[in-house]
């Protein structure tokens, strides 16, 4: 389903129990397009807050762009006292096509950390055509990326 026919910051809060606030999430953020990621790191936190996760259980790693989610987010996956990994960046269409092997670097590179190290990582990582699709999805009229991801990562560990 499109982002623009569901609200990303609308979903589901089935089968997600008190336990979710003993739970560590690391979330790491690009600072490319920071306007954009900053939205969405703090879409993420405000989503963890609300199921009673303290600050002090939300480790954050910065890294230069997308493309090196994948090892921030191994560097914290690896962690034993960290139980879920939220990965968070934006990549704008440019003139050339590396768009395309950034975005497809992050998506095998994050699937992999979290099949390696068994844990939840998730890609929070918007992929619009321009800043206002990315906008759009990082707390404007589509939602938050960021919420969408976080709930993910809570719902993955009360399964
Ligand atoms: N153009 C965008 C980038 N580019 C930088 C890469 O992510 C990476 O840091 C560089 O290729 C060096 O390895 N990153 C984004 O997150 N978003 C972009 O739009
Ligand atoms: C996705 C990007 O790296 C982008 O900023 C590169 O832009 P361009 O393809 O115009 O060089």
């Amino acid at each position: 389903m499109a982002s623009n026919l569901k609200n990303l910051s609308q979903y589901s809060e089935k089968n997600i129990t008190e336990a979710v606030k003993d739970y560590v999430f690391g979330i790491v953020v690009a600072e490319w397009n920071s306007e954009v990621t900053e939205a969405l790191y703090n879409g993420a936190v405000e989503t963890l807050r609300k199921y009673g996760v303290p600050d002090n259980q939300i480790i954050r790693k910065n890294v230069p762009g997308s493309f090196e989610l994948s090892l921030g987010a191994q560097w914290l996956a690896e962690q034993n006292g960290i139980h879920a990994v939220i990965c968070l960046g934006c990549v704008i269409q440019g003139e050339t096509r590396h768009f395309d092997f950034i975005c497809s670097a992050v998506a095998h590179g994050v699937t992999n950390v979290s099949l390696k190290y068994n844990k939840p990582v998730i890609f929070g990582v918007l992929t619009p055509d321009n800043q206002q699709q990315a906008l759009d999805r990082a707390g404007g009229k589509h939602g938050n990326k960021g919420d969408e991801a976080a709930a993910t990562a809570v719902k993955m560990l009360c399964f």
